[in-house]
C-alpha cells in the first residue's frame, strides 16, 4: 500500500473512532429492540384509557343536550355495560400489531436524532443546551414513526367508536376503509400525526432524560425500578400535556365521514372553536392522564430491562 493510501485509511479509521465514542446512547440496533419491547409493555398498561379518551374525544356534542359520555367513570361503565370488560380492549389487535414496530422506530428514530444532534456530553451534563439537543432527537423520533402510526390510529380511532356489530374485527375495517377510500382514506390524520408526534417527542425523551438523572442515587448508573417508573410515567404526562390539543383534533378528523372536513385539521380546529370552545381541545384530559403514567411507566421499564438484557446477551 502507497504511503498516501495509508495515511487516508488512518485518517479514516481515526474519523470512525471519534464517531463512534462521540456518539451517545446505545446502538441503533439495541433502541430498535428494546424500543419494541417497550411499546408491548406500553399497550397492554394502557388500552382501557386509551379507549375511553377516544370515545370521550369523539362524541358528538349537540348544544343543550346532555353529552353521551358525563366524565371518564361514566364512560367507562357505559362500555362495561353494552360491550363488557373486553369492550375497553376492543382494537387493541391493530395497535398490539402496529406498536411493537412503531415504539422499535421511535426509539431507533431517537437514536438517529442523538446522532445527528447530540454530542459526547448531552446525556451526561444536562444544560439548556444538550435539553436542546436531546429534544431535537426526540423530534426526529416522532417523523419516524408517522407513516406508521398515522394509518394505524385511523383504524383504532374508527374501531374504538364504531357501533357494536358494524367492523367484523381489524382487517374487515381495513378492508372496509380501504375499499372505500383507497390509501388517502388510511393516511388520513398524517399532517396532525406528524405534528403531534415531533412536538410530544421533544418533550416526552427531554424530560425522561432529566427525571432519570435527577432520581439516580449518587453513585449509580441508573435510577433503579422505582426512579425508572417515575421518570417514564411522568415523561408521559409532559407529552401527552402537550400533544393533547392536537391529538383531539386528528381524532375528530379520522373518525369523521368523508369530506366532512374538507381543509383537514384546520376546518376541525374552526368547527371546535365555534361550537365549543378551546376548553374542549382538552376533552378526555382524565383518562389521557390516568393513562399516560402507568403506561409510559411501563414502556421506560420494557425499554431499560431490554436494553440490559441485550448488554447481558452482548447484542451489538
Ligand atoms: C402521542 C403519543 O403517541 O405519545 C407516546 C406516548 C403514549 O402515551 O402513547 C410517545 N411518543 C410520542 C414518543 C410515541
Amino acid at each position: 500500500m502507497s504511503e498516501g493510501a495509508q495515511v487516508i485509511e488512518f485518517e479514516h479509521d481515526d474519523a470512525l473512532k471519534a464517531a463512534a465514542v462521540a456518539a451517545p446512547g446505545p446502538s441503533l440496533l439495541r433502541q430498535f429492540i428494546a424500543g419494541g419491547a417497550g411499546g408491548v409493555c406500553l399497550v397492554f398498561t394502557g388500552h382501557p384509557l386509551d379507549t375511553v379518551k377516544v370515545k370521550i374525544q369523539t362524541m358528538t356534542v349537540v348544544k343543550g343536550q346532555a353529552p353521551m359520555y358525563s366524565g371518564t367513570m361514566d364512560c367507562i361503565n357505559q362500555t362495561i355495560k353494552s360491550d363488557g370488560f373486553k369492550g375497553l380492549y376492543k382494537g387493541m389487535a391493530a395497535p398490539i400489531l402496529g406498536v411493537t414496530p412503531m415504539y422499535a422506530l421511535c426509539f431507533f428514530g431517537f437514536g438517529v436524532g442523538q446522532k445527528i444532534f447530540c454530542k459526547e456530553d448531552s446525556f451526561t451534563n444536562l444544560n439548556q443546551e444538550n435539553l436542546g439537543r436531546i429534544a431535537l432527537a426526540g423530534a426526529t423520533s416522532g417523523l419516524f414513526t408517522t407513516p406508521i402510526l398515522a394509518p394505524g390510529e385511523r383504524l383504532k380511532c374508527v374501531m374504538q367508536t364504531a357501533p357494536k356489530g358494524m367492523y367484523d374485527g381489524p382487517i374487515d375495517c381495513l378492508k372496509k376503509l380501504y375499499g372505500a377510500g383507497g390509501m388517502k382514506s388510511m393516511m388520513r390524520g398524517f399532517t396532525a400525526t406528524a405534528g403531534r408526534d415531533s412536538i410530544a417527542s421533544a418533550f416526552y425523551f427531554s424530560s425522561y432524560e432529566v427525571l432519570k438523572q435527577a432520581l439516580t442515587p449518587a453513585g449509580e448508573s441508573g435510577p433503579g425500578i422505582g426512579g425508572t417508573l417515575l421518570a417514564g410515567g411522568s415523561a408521559g404526562i409532559f407529552n401527552w400535556a402537550i400533544a393533547l390539543p392536537i391529538d383531539t383534533l386528528k381524532s375528530k378528523l379520522q373518525v369523521a365521514p368523508d369530506g366532512k372536513y374538507p381543509h383537514g385539521i384546520r376546518s376541525v380546529f374552526r368547527e371546535v372553536m365555534q361550537n365549543e370552545g378551546p376548553r374542549a381541545l382538552y376533552r378526555g384530559f382524565v383518562p389521557v392522564m390516568l393513562r399516560a403514567f402507568p403506561a409510559n411507566a411501563a414502556c421506560f421499564l420494557g425499554y431499560e430491562s431490554a436494553l440490559k438484557f441485550l448488554d447481558y446477551v452482548n447484542c451489538p
